[in-house]
């Protein structure tokens, strides 16, 4: 079975304008390209670009907030109701503007004890305006390693706030290297979460490099996780370990 990949901007070619990594994506081979925080760059731009590449653009994520008060999403932080739907609704414009079919709602970093049901009804308000559009709501586990203080950092946790809030458009990104990087499997955890997971991503565990190195073997994974049920593309989000270019061996080998 050919698997899908896509390219995560946020990480691939970020010395490129990116406009121009979603031409180098197109160049390198990949099916799709999906964005970080885009926000910076005119949608305009971005359009031509990926109408001249014929790649779908699967995703982009919710504003980080006050990066220099270390803030890392919005939507689960108790009195920031403004501030998140803000964040949501700038995201949608965004996504709607380039055709984009997912947003990840970033939770944040927080412990308190309101967190959960402020994401909740976050997660709700950007559901029902995301509906008419047919735009998929994403939530991510990220691992505490990485983003210490993490409000969402497991997948048992983010399938219960889906059901909770109860909304069909809303989904997992499920995220190999942060469940590899939790210390826990990739196979069972994907087993446990499959009718939930809206999308896939992939780094090598644990430095986040190119994924043919490193305590996973995502050669094998990968098409495991097609076999058991994953269709969608699968979203390369590493840190190339010199440039972009240099690691793409593993697109050419597993295609
Ligand atoms: O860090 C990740 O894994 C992500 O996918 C997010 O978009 C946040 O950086
Ligand atoms: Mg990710």
């Amino acid at each position: 079975m050919a698997l899908s990949y896509s390219a995560n901007l946020g990480f691939l070619w970020t010395e490129l304008a990116l406009p121009d990594a979603v031409r180098a994506a197109a160049k390198a081979g990949f099916d799709a390209v999906e964005l970080h925080w885009p926000y910076a760059v005119e949608p305009s731009l971005l359009k031509q670009a990926l109408a001249e590449s014929g790649l779908p653009v699967l995703g982009l994520n919710t504003s980080k907030g006050n990066v220099d008060a270390g803030e890392f999403g919005l939507s689960a932080l108790p009195g920031r109701g403004d501030d998140a739907r803000a964040a949501i609704d700038q995201a949608l414009a965004y996504a709607t503007a380039i055709g984009a079919t997912a947003i990840h709602v970033m939770a944040g970093k927080t412990n308190a004890l309101e967190a959960r049901d402020t994401f909740v009804a976050n997660l709700r308000y950007a559901a029902d305006r995301a509906a008419p559009a047919g735009i998929t709501i994403l939530l991510e586990p990220l691992n505490l390693h990485d983003v210490p203080g993490y409000f969402l950092h497991d997948n048992a946790t983010a399938a219960s706030i889906i059901e909770e809030a109860g909304r069909d458009n809303i989904r997992i990104m499920f995220d190999c290297y942060h469940v590899g990087r939790s210390g826990k499997s990739i196979l069972e955890e994907f087993d446990a979460h499959r009718e939930r997971i809206g999308h896939v991503q992939f780094a090598a565990v644990p430095d986040r490099g190119e994924p043919d190195a490193g305590e996973v073997d995502f050669a094998t994974v990968l098409p495991e996780l097609a076999a058991r049920g994953h269709a969608g593309h699968f979203g390369a989000e590493y840190k190339p370990r010199r440039s972009t270019d240099e690691g793409l061996g593993w697109l050419a080998a597993w295609r």
